[in-house]
């Protein structure tokens, strides 16, 4: 297992908030984003780019599925659980699942909050017109270890606040205990966007970390075997503008690995 270590924390030479640190992925140093930035480069992307956020959800996710089949080929983890929170990550899961679907994967999409707009509606109805069952129920734990080979979890992103409110408790305990290696999609649901992990009650430890635009701050935490970043389309002024030091992405790959060598 690779342990990421922090190996610098230097501000650039920068107006940015002093939460933003530098930490050393391979060659490469790639700036992480606390909370209050993460959300305006979201903004930025929506407003000043006029981007539309199907546009970015539909690469997101796919950065996602891409991701998930370089690191767990779909000959031996076919058959995936996708649990999808109320917000834009729950959105990058649906995404992530018909592109899996598209990738000989079986995916099964626990989707307990439906958010009511025309947006997801979309995504729910093509999944499903992509033949994949699309449930409020939970499976058991023992079916999730018995019947599953990975879980994504987009749950929760960076607009998460802490605790957990309860509708959203057992996921957070089934994704916390299961045997399945679980991926999760931007941040680990349940953690501090910032902080890391909770320090009481359950708490994610996936083997798999797919960062999207930039890792956020609690990737610091992250213990798992793979980190990933995606959503290759951070336009070249707000990279600069944000310092975000991105890493190359490996010819017309949607994710590069920056999991610390
Ligand atoms: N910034 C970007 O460039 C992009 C972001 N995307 C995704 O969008 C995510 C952010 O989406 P959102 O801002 O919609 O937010 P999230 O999906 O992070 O979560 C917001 C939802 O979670 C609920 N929530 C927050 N705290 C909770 C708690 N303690 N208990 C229960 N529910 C809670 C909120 O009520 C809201 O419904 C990112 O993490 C990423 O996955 C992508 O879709 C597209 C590109
Ligand atoms: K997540």
């Amino acid at each position: 297992i690779i342990i990421p270590t922090l190996s610098s924390i230097t501000c650039p030479a920068t107006k940015l908030p002093s939460a933003s640190v530098v930490r050393r992925m391979s060659s490469v140093a790639v700036r992480l984003l606390n909370q209050q930035e993460a959300v305006a480069l979201d903004q930025e992307l929506f407003t000043a780019y006029q981007f539309s956020v199907d546009q970015l959800m539909e690469l997101a996710g796919l950065s996602c599925a891409h991701a998930i089949a370089q690191k767990y080929p779909a000959s031996t983890h076919s058959k995936v659980l996708v649990a999808c929170g109320p917000g834009n990550n729950g959105g990058d899961g649906l995404v992530c699942a018909r592109h899996l679907r598209l990738l000989d994967y079986t995916p099964t999409v626990y989707y307990p909050k439906r958010t009511d707009k025309p947006l997801f509606d979309n995504l729910v109805r093509q999944c499903q017109m992509y033949d994949i069952v699309v449930s409020e129920e939970l499976p058991t734990l023992l079916e999730i270890d018995g019947e599953f080979q990975l879980v994504v979890d987009a749950v929760f992103g960076f607009s998460f606040k802490p605790p957990v409110r309860a509708l959203f408790l057992p996921v957070i305990e089934a994704l916390s205990r299961t045997k399945v290696p679980v991926v999760s999609v931007d941040i680990p649901s349940g953690w501090d966007v910032e902080a890391g992990p909770p320090t009481e009650g359950f708490a994610i430890a996936p083997q798999m970390l797919i960062s999207l635009t930039a890792p956020k701050l609690c990737a610091r935490s992250f213990r798992g075997r793979h980190h990933m970043l995606g959503g290759r389309f951070v336009p070249p002024q707000l990279e600069q503008k944000y310092q975000l030091n991105l890493p190359s992405y490996p010819g017309t790959n949607q994710v590069v690995d920056v999991s610390v060598q």
